[in-house]
């Protein structure tokens, strides 16, 4: 990935950052750079993650999913980081496969997307790297039930992703299933890179070795400056803005296909940062479609946001036909692509004419290995920002209260969290 943080700049925005303050913050950068490298070359909690690119064999992922790479239905069941980075990378790149993920308990729509399967040609992907997650254990019991309603056998058609141990582990143990381990010291959402991902990418028939290579491309990357590595150039500059008040980052790929990196990367960025009352708001927009719905605000509301663009500098295009209407003329005869380019290129220039700061993050094109540098880089941007920030990036304690007294409700158990539900305060106000 490449980053121009120009529209960043204190002489363009406000918020905005001066080159010297980059300059300055650039040691901080250098000192946040040997703590990642301590991490990652001590494969600690977290930083291992950012070595997924070395450690992850991609042919025992492809032998993992021999008994269903003939699926023309991936069900992946997983939610969090262990749905949204297969989501990513199947979501932006063809394949005849078509892959389901039910990151969700939403019974119609759980029901809507089995009513359409069919079951023979179809496969289970479950994911949980702690194996204990409610939400992805009772998807994995509807799925399954609904494989042996239709007469299948689910366990020759079921692989399954998850740590150690665990009732996933048991499970997978019990009946023999291919199985999968989530790397030891990878945090759901930095595991996209690793079988996590790459399960559902590997039956959609995707290039496990190139995205493996764009994430080793990135990798390389990794300095002690901030001018020399695009992704701590990405992580240093939204971390400055946000001191400056662009508390709000809006991530806005400008490809359809690449709508679920804004998806992943607000799990990413809030998950890693949202912790001792910091961290910077990811929201999710598209370009060019949210230009006719948010841009008013990026552009004249309150000046707390980045705009992040993420734009692929090449791809498919298709013609649009010459008109004879007189209005139409500087539309006819061009392409999507072409309108598509002018649109990102106006809105940029029109947030920077309004003094609003934007960063641009390039790819050259959509296909595994520009998407694995992006996410590699994008992971490598929030593991620096979480160092300048001082907060530990790779966990995320505050998700426990919920799930608690979800439990607690279900009657999984005594938790103080479940009595809480039942002390809320009502105003209610009924039509
Ligand atoms: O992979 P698991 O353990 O099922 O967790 C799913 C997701 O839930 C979380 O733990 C948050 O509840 C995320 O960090 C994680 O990506």
């Amino acid at each position: 990935m490449n980053v121009d943080i120009g529209n960043a700049l204190a002489t363009v925005a406000s918020p905005g950052v001066s080159r010297d303050s980059l300059e300055r913050l650039d040691e901080q950068v250098a000192d946040a750079h040997a703590r990642i490298e301590r991490g990652m070359a001590n494969a600690e909690h977290g930083y291992e993650a950012l070595n997924l690119p070395e450690r992850v064999d991609p042919d025992e992922i492809l032998t993992a999913v021999e008994p269903i790479a003939d699926a023309e239905t991936m069900i992946t069941v997983g939610i969090g980081g262990s749905s949204l980075g297969a989501a990513t990378i199947t979501n932006a790149l063809d394949s005849d496969t078509e892959a389901v993920f039910l990151d969700n308990v939403d019974p119609e729509w759980v029901s809507y997307h089995l009513d359409r399967v069919s079951f023979e040609n179809a496969a289970i992907n479950v994911v949980s790297r702690s194996g204990t997650t409610a939400e992805t254990l009772a998807n994995f019991l509807v799925v399954r039930d609904a494989f042996e309603s239709a007469g299948v056998d689910w366990t020759e058609r079921t692989i399954v992703t998850t740590g150690e141990s665990g009732p996933l582990c048991d499970l997978a143990d019990r009946h023999d299933l291919p199985s999968l381990t989530v790397p030891d010291g990878v945090p759901g959402r930095f595991s996209a890179l690793s079988a996590v991902g790459m399960v559902a990418a590997a039956v959609c028939g995707h290039d496990l070795e190139a995205l493996l290579e764009g994430a080793a491309a990135e990798a390389d990357t990794l300095s002690e400056s901030l001018f020399d590595c695009p992704a701590y150039a990405y992580g240093a500059t939204t971390y400055a803005l946000d001191g400056r008040g662009a508390g709000v980052n809006a991530m806005m790929p400008y490809a359809e296909s690449l709508e679920t990196v804004a998806e992943w990367f607000a799990q990413l960025w809030a998950e890693s940062l949202g912790k001792d009352d910091l961290g910077q708001t990811p929201v999710r927009a598209l370009g060019a479609t949210d230009q006719h719905s948010q841009l008013q605000l990026y552009r004249a509301g309150p000046r707390d946001k980045l705009v992040t663009f993420v734009t692929p500098r090449n791809g498919g295009d298709r013609p649009i036909p010459d008109t004879d209407v007189e209005e139409l003329a500087y539309l006819g005869d061009s392409t999507l692509g072409t309108l598509l380019e002018a649109e990102f290129e106006a809105t940029e220039a029109s947030l920077a004419a309004a003094g609003r700061p934007n960063v641009r993050v390039e790819i050259d094109r959509v296909d595994e290995y520009e998407l694995g540098g992006l996410l590699y880089g994008l992971e490598a941007a929030c593991v620096l920002a979480g160092e300048l920030y001082g907060v530990n990036t790779f966990e995320q304690p505050a998700v426990e209260w919920a799930k608690k007294a979800t439990r607690g409700l279900l009657g999984g158990g005594e938790f103080a969290e479940t009595a809480a539900v039942a002390e809320k305060t009502e105003l209610r106000i009924e039509r």
